[in-house]
């Protein structure tokens, strides 16, 4: 109350106000000092204790005698003053703290909560990765249809691989059940190569062919055309003699030519589907929820997402939104969220699409698998996660058994050197060498033409070459005219090259993904693989980080004789005069076209005129 004195001027009193406000000054100090007393004392008796037993304790660690300052040991020399005896900001702050500030407990930390994996994701159905054990014979698989038997018989497949054998009864399984009982949505989580396409594909024509109508009932999305056009193969394939119907729509041929074959308009009925399945990229599907008239996804029982980390990292035309919305005119259930789940709403609704997730480098981290709303999941996974505390833990990535790894240390300017070593004197035959830009695989492919006089046949593959001339490229390596592809990461996922012996990192991958699915090129369906990876002696460190980050131990190295460059110097020098007059010649080739267009553009302007 003293604080709330008002001291009213009165003529004459003013000696009388001075005294009083003397007096009362007085008073507010003395109270002041003993309060602080009292706070200082409580505060330097528990500090007292904690010292001293912090001090009997390092005696005991380490056998010596501390020293207990003095102000702690005499207590007449605790006073206000005891805040300089060696306390911590914190004490320090407690002590000279005398009110008590609002919210100040939020600057406390927090004790650490244990996170937890949901249980989906800590007990996945374990896939082994052995692909030799040839433990599901074709013939002993009762559920699989005769017509598929004999295809996968005439594409020479005798047995299914693990991923398949799990995945394809399961969801065979969930759409034998009553519509009230909606399909667990599945996340396929194994290596490269396993046969994770066929695991959809299959159970998808199995589910379709029973009763083919005029809707599109699957679809599946990829991140890229050459993926969807690979896909839209196989569904091809393995449609023949069901009555299922397919479309490819990536993007390869005009919108128009698409829209035609996959809608038409009839009197009777209105618009409908000419095909059951639709294999799409991302962005191409935006532009036809868009733009075509009649195009419908309200009768999708399926929606498969491959390569669905890579989808999600780069949202091509938003069209998980796009997607979302057109759904959701006819089922509110698509939306992101799982509705809760009661009697009346299971019966009301019909099921959402079921929803398959598949990727070599899927990752299992709640949060992020969490933007796809799917509808009470199961894991089918080659890894097993249990530990959400480590972020290593939940993208914990394999490679095939079948593949083995290796790095290379050396110097830049041995890099073409060490290629040359692998591929003409170690006698390496069909290669997939990876750089990190179009320019360095084409200098890099004419320098091995230019110095190998012809005897490597190389070739390039990356995405500045047009589709047609992709295909052709990709179809000489497999018939073996050419034994060297050099390509960038454009073309690293997903593509299943046959027969590719040795993959190469001539620069390092940026991200463990990368690294996995270059990699993953070789080593497919149990084939044995080798890929090998050269680093400058600065990119260890950061490689094996990057490995890391992935879960994935440290690789052996590999130990290259030094000779073997000196053998090779004389030659390469050479070569490498050749390289530089050939990119010279296609240089001012590209000049001496672009000043003829320029010509040819300004006489045609000035006709015009
Ligand atoms: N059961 C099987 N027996 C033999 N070969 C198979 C079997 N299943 C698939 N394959 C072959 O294995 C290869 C790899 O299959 P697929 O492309 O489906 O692998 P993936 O797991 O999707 O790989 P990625 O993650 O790189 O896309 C293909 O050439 C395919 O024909």
């Amino acid at each position: 109350m003293d604080l709330f004195v008002i001291n009213r001027y009165r003529e004459g009193d003013d000696q009388d106000i001075v005294n009083q406000e003397t007096k009362h000054l007085e008073k507010l100090k003395k109270d002041i000092e003993e309060r602080k007393k009292l706070h200082a004392s409580t505060n330097v008796s528990n500090l007292k204790s904690k010292v001293i037993k912090q001090s009997n304790e390092a005696e005991k660690d380490n056998n010596t005698k501390v020293t207990v300052p003095k102000a702690i040991e005499d207590d007449s020399l605790i006073q206000t003053s005891a805040v300089e005896v060696n306390l911590k900001p914190s004490d320090k702050d407690k002590i000279t703290h005398e009110f008590k500030v609002l919210g100040g407990n939020d600057f406390e930390q927090k004790p650490k909560v244990q996170r937890i994996l949901p249980y989906w994701l800590s007990h996945p159905y374990s896939v082994s990765r052995n692909l030799r054990n040839e433990a599901y014979p074709i013939a002993e698989q009762a559920w699989l249809h005769s017509t598929l038997r004999s295809t996968l018989a005439s594409d020479g497949i005798t047995h299914l691989f693990p991923v398949q054998a799990q995945v394809i009864p399961f969801i065979l399984q969930e759409h034998e059940l009553p519509q009230t009982l909606w399909p667990h949505d599945i996340c396929v989580s194994a290596p490269t190569g396993s046969g994770k396409t066929l695991s959809f594909v299959i159970p998808i024509i199995q589910v379709l062919m029973k009763d083919v109508g005029h809707h599109i009932r699957a679809m599946v999305v990829l991140p890229v055309q050459e993926l969807a056009t690979q896909i839209f193969k196989i569904f091809k394939k393995y449609c023949q003699k069901t009555g299922v119907k397919v479309a490819l729509l990536s993007g390869s041929i005009p919108l128009h030519q698409e829209q035609q074959q996959i809608v038409h308009y009839t009197e009777s009925q209105g618009w409908i589907s000419e095909v059951d399945i639709i294999v799409c990229t991302a962005g191409r599907l935006v532009e036809h929820i868009q733009n075509t008239e009649g195009f419908s996804l309200k009768h999708l029982k399926f929606l498969v997402i491959d390569e669905a980390d890579r989808i999600m990292d780069h949202i091509q035309n938003d069209w998980l939104y796009h997607m979302d919305k057109h759904i959701k005119l006819e089922n509110e259930l698509m939306s992101g969220k799982v509705p809760n789940l009661n009697w009346d709403c299971l019966n009301k609704h019909k099921p959402p699409p079921h929803k398959l997730l598949f990727s070599a480098t899927l990752s299992q981290d709640p949060e992020k698998l969490e933007q796809w709303g799917l509808f009470q999941p199961k894991l089918f996974s080659a890894a097993t996660v249990t530990n959400f505390e480590d972020e290593d833990q939940i993208r914990k990535y394999t490679t095939p058994d079948e593949l083995k790894e290796n790095y290379v240390v050396c110097n830049a300017e041995h890099k073409p050197l060490l290629l040359y070593h692998f591929l003409l004197e170690q006698n390496w035959d069909k290669v997939l060498c990876f750089t990190n830009a179009a320019q360095s695989a084409h200098r890099l492919a004419i320098l091995l033409n230019t110095w190998s006089k012809g005897k490597i046949k190389v070739a390039e593959l990356s995405a500045a070459l047009d589709r047609s001339k992709r295909d052709e490229v990709l179809k000489k390596f497999t018939q073996s005219e050419i034994n060297v592809l050099i390509g960038t990461d454009a073309l690293a996922r997903g593509i299943d090259i046959p027969d590719c012996n040795y993959v190469i990192s001539y620069d390092p991958p940026r991200n463990i993904k990368t690294y996995i699915h270059r990699v993953g090129r070789t080593g497919r369906a149990g084939r044995v693989g080798h890929a090998v990876i050269m680093l400058l002696p600065s990119q260890t460190n950061s490689f094996t980080q990057i490995l890391k980050s992935g879960g994935k131990t440290e690789l052996p190295a590999m130990n290259i004789d030094a000779n073997v460059f000196n053998q090779l110097t004389e030659s390469y020098d050479n070569a490498i005069q050749e390289t530089k007059n050939v990119i010279n010649s296609e240089n001012n080739f590209k000049v001496e076209k672009s000043i003829e267009l320029k010509r040819g553009f300004k006489s045609r302007k000035r006709k015009a005129q």
